[in-house]
């Protein structure tokens, strides 16, 4: 058995381990990093990098479709589904040497391709090693949580670990689950020429402002996807290309099944236990994210039980570098964390929704919307579907959501501003290039002052005195 004492110890390069172990190297930390699996983690091999990869194939066909409005004969679109996947197995391969073990012992870390088991309150085994180290980071990430419905276990299933791998283009997927991951892979797969059902057992996109949701899901019953909601899955029959859920809202049959109900978080091979480390369906940490029980052991992104999102996880590694090898006091928060869902039109969100808003400062919540269709720039590019709202309170946005072209891209002046604690006036004072989609953020923010200038009888008071004066 070899032995190593190290500084920190990171259980898991994805997202947040690989962030975490770059900062502390760089900043002269001796670390160790495990990895059990593929560098890159999720978000690199079976989460974002190729859903997105897949969307832009799915892009391009429904491009080619959609040309009659601009003067453009739509055309079918030949799909080569297995080509497809090669485009997204190339993108992974193009981001994969910024993950790899070569880039990471480049900056002096020690990688061991290993999973990471505690075997007390300060050592970790992987493989033949024992690390004992000042400070742990568990950053094991996620993987699909599979629910015990019945009959699934018999049949053929994907998840997000192996649809990207499916080579046979699918006649008809059924996607349980109408969260991001479902709603994602079905307008993708739907534009790239399959047919698609989408049973949700509550509501589709359930965790977003059911107003922007609707935008979003409107346009992709448009488009052909058939959204059954309140149909929980209760049974699974059939065989290869033959496949039947019953629900407790009808009967649906399909070629291929994907579920997307939701993740288990990974913490079944660390014994937590030898580590001292409380637990329930995720490490148990504090704001500060180190575990309520073991106060030398971090966890960090999906492993910490909150949101899941590869930026929160880069948030957190940012705070777990300052807190141990700065011994600074830092806490995480949530109330600036962003996040988009990347169908067409896009759905982004940070803050508090209008709900939200509406129930913690009653009627001092504002809430301002400003639709795509009178953005100049959306009705030139023909996606004038959706629009943005703005929760204000006292002169600050405390929330923003956006449904619409580009959503993910234009949320960020928001996640500034509510980071920044900014007032509206910084927003409305930007001045922002003509013809942008951005616009609509300035919009939504000179709404917001529009009562206060135009219907205001004190500034038409003003406005006359000065009048009568000035020569
Ligand atoms: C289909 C899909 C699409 C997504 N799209 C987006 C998106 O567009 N934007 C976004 O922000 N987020 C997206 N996410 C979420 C995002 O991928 C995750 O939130 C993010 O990867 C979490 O980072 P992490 O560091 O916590 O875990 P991961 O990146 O998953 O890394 C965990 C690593 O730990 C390893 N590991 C586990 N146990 C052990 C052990 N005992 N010892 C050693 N190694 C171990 C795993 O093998 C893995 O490599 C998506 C997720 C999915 C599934
Ligand atoms: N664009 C992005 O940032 C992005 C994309 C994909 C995934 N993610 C991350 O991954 C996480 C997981 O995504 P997800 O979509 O798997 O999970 P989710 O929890 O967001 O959605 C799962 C859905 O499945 C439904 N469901 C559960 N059991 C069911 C059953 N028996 N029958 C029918 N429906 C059922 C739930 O009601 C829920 O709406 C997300 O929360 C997100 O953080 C992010």
């Amino acid at each position: 058995m070899n032995k190593i004492k190290t500084d920190i110890c990171i259980i898991g390069a994805g997202s947040g381990g690989l962030s975490v172990a770059a900062g502390a190297a760089q900043m002269g930390a001796k670390v160790v990093l495990l990895e059990g699996h593929k560098m890159g983690g999720d978000c690199l091999n079976y989460g974002c990098v190729p859903s997105k990869a897949l969307i832009a194939a799915g892009k391009h066909a429904y491009a080619m479709g959609t040309g009659a409005p601009f003067g453009v004969t739509p055309a079918d679109a030949q799909v080569n589904y297995s080509a497809a996947k090669d485009h997204v197995h190339s993108v992974i391969a193009t981001i994969e040497p910024h993950d790899s073990q070569e880039r990471f012992e480049g900056f002096g870390i020690e990688v061991i391709r290993e999973f990471g088991e505690f075997i007390s309150e300060t050592e970790v085994q992987a493989g033949d090693t024992i690390i004992e180290a000042r400070r742990f980071v568990i950053a094991t990430g996620s993987k699909p949580f599979v629910p015990p419905i019945s009959g699934l276990d018999q049949v053929p299933y994907e998840t997000n670990e192996t649809i990207f791998d499916l080579r046979e283009k699918p006649d008809h997927l059924l996607v349980i689950g109408g969260g991001p991951i479902g709603m994602e892979m079905a307008q993708a797969h739907r534009r790239l020429g399959c047919e698609v059902t989408v049973i949700e057992g509550a509501k589709a996109m359930g965790k977003d402002d059911p107003e922007m949701a609707a935008v979003v899901l409107n346009r992709l019953r448009e488009e052909g996807i058939t959204i059954v909601e309140d149909a929980s899955a209760e049974e699974i029959s059939g065989s290869a290309g033959d496949i039947t859920v019953k629900t407790s809202n009808g009967t649906f049959k399909g070629s291929h099944l994907l579920m997307a109900v939701g993740r288990k978080v990974n913490i079944d091979k660390l014994n937590l236990a030898a580590g001292g480390i409380d637990h329930d369906r995720a490490v148990k940490v504090g704001d500060d994210l180190k575990s309520v029980s073991n106060r030398k052991v971090y966890a960090i992104g999906d492993a910490a039980g909150g949101m899941q999102f590869t930026h929160l996880a880069g948030y957190h590694a940012g705070i777990v570098v300052r807190s141990a090898l700065f011994g600074l006091p830092a806490k995480a928060k949530t109330s600036h964390i962003p996040w988009a869902t990347y169908t067409d039109p896009e759905l982004a969100h940070v803050g508090l929704t209008e709900a939200e808003a509406k129930e913690k400062f009653g009627d001092k919540a504002e809430v301002f919307r400003f639709p795509y269709a009178e953005n100049d720039r959306a009705v030139a590019e023909g996606k004038t579907t959706g629009l943005i709202k703005v929760m204000v309170h006292k002169g600050r946005p405390v929330g923003a959501s956006i449904a619409g072209a580009q959503a993910g891209e234009l949320i960020s002046m928001w996640a500034m501003a509510i980071a920044n604690n900014q007032k509206m006036s910084a927003l409305a004072n930007t001045v922002l290039p003509y013809p942008t989609l951005a616009e609509i953020n300035k919009r939504a923010a000179s709404a917001y002052f529009t009562p206060k200038l135009f219907d205001s009888p004190r500034v038409k008071q003003i406005v006359g005195f000065v009048q009568k004066w000035i020569p």
